[in-house]
């Protein structure tokens, strides 16, 4: 039984395409040439130009950046271009059990609204990070994204990246991790009814002090 969906269209990411070549904006000055600047003197000559407008125009700035194949690129900008092509992380698509596509999440998201466990409590509440590392097992595993503490035991199967995987964040802050894979998830409308509170950091902005 094939128990993957190519149909989930939730969510996109934008994978680099591996001809692409990703240029940083201090490189890709490297790889400009022939800047002209135009003080508009030569308007008249240029047959092609329509009228100037109204308005004075003071003149114009005009350059040609050189791509990969141009045979102007010296051996120091090439290295460049390959050492800033970006290599993608590995990612591991688990095939999810029936029953936990991310359809079938967001429709228990609806129905249950106090997956964090609160009973009552508000998730407005502050939690130290010491709190944090005390749920790390059965229906409270607690980790931290961006300052915002979330327990995401009810997600655990639902994690297209595998339980292992979201495993690794629990009793911790697991932004670093989480950005790491797919920093465009939006967490934060999957997880709403997992938020347990905020972070209480003025222990570690003190530490850091
Ligand atoms: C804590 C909250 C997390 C949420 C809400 C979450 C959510 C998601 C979602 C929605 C996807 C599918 C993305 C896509 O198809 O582009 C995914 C995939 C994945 N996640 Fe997470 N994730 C979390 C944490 C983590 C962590 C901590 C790790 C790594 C340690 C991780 C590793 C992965 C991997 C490897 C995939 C790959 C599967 C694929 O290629 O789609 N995730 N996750």
């Amino acid at each position: 039984m094939d128990t993957t969906r190519d149909d989930d269209f939730t969510f996109s990411r934008v994978v680099p395409q591996d001809s692409e070549v990703v240029l940083e904006a201090k490189d890709l000055a490297s790889h400009v040439h022939d800047i002209a600047l135009n003080d508009g003197s030569d308007r008249q000559s240029n047959s092609l130009k329509q009228d100037p407008p109204k308005e004075k125009i003071v003149g114009s700035l005009s350059f040609t950046v050189t791509d990969s194949s141009s045979s102007k690129l010296s051996n120091e900008s090439s290295e460049i271009l390959k050492a800033s092509a970006r290599k993608p992380i590995k990612r591991t698509k688990v095939p999810f059990e029936k029953g936990y596509s991310q359809m079938d999440w967001l429709k228990l998201t609806r129905t249950h609204p106090d997956l964090a466990g609160l009973k009552g409590e508000s998730n407005r509440r502050l939690i130290s990070m010491d709190e944090v590392k005390k749920h790390k097992s059965g229906d409270s595993m607690w980790t931290v994204l961006k300052g915002r503490v979330y327990n995401i035991s009810p997600y655990m199967n639902f994690h297209p990246g595998g339980v292992d995987m979201l495993m690794k964040a629990v009793g911790r802050d697991g932004t670093f991790l989480f950005n790491k894979y797919h920093a465009w998830v939006n967490y934060d409308i999957l997880l709403e009814k997992c938020l347990v509170g905020v972070l209480d950091d003025t222990k570690m902005k003190k530490q850091e002090a």
